[in-house]
């Protein structure tokens, strides 16, 4: 459903992605790895149509990838919101956007699957943790129900606990609601674990996309392999492997 095809972005004088093409349907979950500076948040951009492509084109279902409403996890989970608003209004954004209103029993159940106690919505983002404000920014792209939710980074402010609970709510509900999912990360444990491709970026160029089962066993890439062998010497992906 959601296909990139052969895009180049250039910011500044910077060529910061070249001849990049993904494919995702819906229900699945690429996940996007690569080192700092890669490329990955420039993806994120150009997906939702934030930079301009000089090469190559990017749809959803045929068209143009804003009309499907997409959610975005950003990496910054406080710059997410307006500081000025409590984070309920935030939240509820996506169901205004739609002109539908936000069902109760909806947030409530993600709120407790996201450990997050109702009051939190009440304050602004400045009044909340780095990692409630991550949480609050997962509520918001899901509580919409939308066909495609880009994830930069959602679980870098968690501690492990909750980052397992986390990423296994997303799971739940992309189980029952089939939306389509990215994943940018830096941690190839957690890709390995909820992704069901894996897209290696570098240097602003895709390495290798293989099925997930088949990377954690045998990358097809000389840096798939440096990633994966370093990952293992962390022991991030003894749980999968
Ligand atoms: N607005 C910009 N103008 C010029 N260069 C930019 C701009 N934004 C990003 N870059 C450069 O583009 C390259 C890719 O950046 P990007 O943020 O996409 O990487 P990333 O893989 O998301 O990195 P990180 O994991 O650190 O967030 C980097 O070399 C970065 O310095």
């Amino acid at each position: 459903m959601l296909r990139v095809e052969n895009i180049c972005v250039k910011r500044g004088k910077v060529q910061t992605l070249t001849d990049v093409s993904l494919s995702l349907d819906a229900g699945r979950t690429l996940a996007v790895v690569g080192e700092s500076g890669a490329g990955k948040s420039t993806l994120i951009a150009a997906i939702l149509g934030l930079v301009k492509l000089a090469q190559g084109k990017i749809t959803w279902a045929s068209v143009a990838v804003p009309s499907c409403r997409p959610a975005l996890v950003m990496q910054e989970p406080r710059a997410a919101f307006n500081p000025a608003l409590p984070l309920l209004r935030s939240v509820s954004e996506p169901m205004v956007a739609q002109g539908a209103l936000m069902s109760q029993e909806r947030l409530v159940r993600l709120c407790d699957g996201l450990e997050l106690p109702l009051d939190v919505l009440l304050r602004r983002p400045a009044e909340v943790s780095i990692g409630q404000a991550q949480r609050v920014g997962i509520l918001r792209a899901l509580i919409a129900k939308p066909p495609l939710v880009l994830f930069d980074e959602p679980l870098s402010a968690l501690d492990a606990v909750t980052q397992k609970h986390t990423a296994r709510l997303i799971a739940d509900l992309q189980r029952e609601e089939g939306f389509a999912s990215l994943i940018v990360t830096h941690d190839l444990g957690y890709a390995a674990a909820y992704s069901n491709e894996m897209a290696i970026l570098r240097d602003g160029r895709v390495e290798e996309t293989t099925p997930t089962d088949i990377f954690i066993q045998e990358p097809r890439s000389d840096y798939g392999c440096a990633l994966r062998t370093a990952a293992f010497a962390l022991g991030a992906l003894e749980a999968v492997a």
